[in-house]
């Protein structure tokens, strides 16, 4: 059978909007994210995709999207698994930085390295930081040892991928279409998994803001054939804004 994963990025949170590296920093949606969060809805309901359960992140952009997209596709209904392991990478001592500043200081290469690289994390948040997780009751169930202070791509998919194969793919081999709303980092991560996309090759995708990515996939959870957009016109457009961050308006 044709086993059906949804993925969709949450809708622009005030921090993307303000140019931020966000990373685990519980911002809200912007005005804006909340319309694509409705659209994201809008274009489920024309698919006639009918997921059964939902995952989230523990983080509140996320979760909103889910709600508002869920509502509009008249699906608030959907069971609801959350996770940690689903957030955003943990952006480390970036966190509240401001993007475009960070790239004129530390320059392109630097820039790109931190924000795209496979396997540099950039330098870890103090605990005393006011954009530090530590101490958040939302996280007080989850081992402290596996909490990150920053986070590589690498990283973020050694977190993210046992929830997917241990958890997602349970219900996806038990014949559920599942959706899955989480974050720009988290979701290229799992996309590089199932496209097996390379190390190098991966700092050039992008994942636009609250527009579904459907993934057909076999019995073996492989992929059937390349997973498409719901709205493939406004993801290229969404992809190249999210490409261009960084750089002043
Ligand atoms: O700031 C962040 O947490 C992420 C996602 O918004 O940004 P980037 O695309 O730069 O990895």
């Amino acid at each position: 059978m044709v086993h059906k994963l949804i993925l969709v990025r949450h809708g622009q949170s005030e921090w993307n909007s303000k140019n931020l590296f966000t990373g685990w920093v519980d911002v809200k949606l912007s005005e804006q994210g909340k319309k694509e969060a409705k659209r994201a809805g809008e274009l489920l309901k024309e698919s006639g995709l009918k997921p059964d359960i939902l995952f989230t992140s523990l983080l509140t952009r996320a979760i909103q999207t889910a709600d508002i997209a869920l509502e509009e596709a008249d699906m608030l209904y959907l069971p609801v698994v959350r996770s940690w392991r689903l957030n955003e990478r943990h952006y480390g001592a970036l966190q509240g930085k401001d993007k475009a500043e960070t790239l004129e200081k530390y320059g392109p290469v630097q820039f790109k390295t931190w924000r795209r690289s496979y396997d540099v994390p950039p330098p870890p948040i103090e605990n005393t930081s006011k954009f530090s997780q530590f101490g958040d009751a939302r996280y007080s169930t989850v081992d402290p040892a596996v909490l990150p202070a920053t986070e590589s791509l690498e990283l973020v998919i050694k977190r993210m991928l046992p929830f997917y194969q241990d958890v997602i793919a349970k219900e996806l081999l038990a014949g559920k279409t599942v959706l899955v709303a989480a974050h720009g980092n988290s979701l290229r991560g799992l996309v590089k998994y199932l496209k097996h996309i390379s190390d190098d090759d991966i700092a050039n995708l992008n994942i636009p803001t609250g527009i579904p990515l459907v993934i057909e996939l076999d019995d073996d959870l492989k992929l059937i054939k390349e997973p498409y957009y719901l709205d493939p016109e406004a993801a290229v457009a969404g992809a190249a804004a999210v490409a261009a961050q960084g750089q002043k308006k």
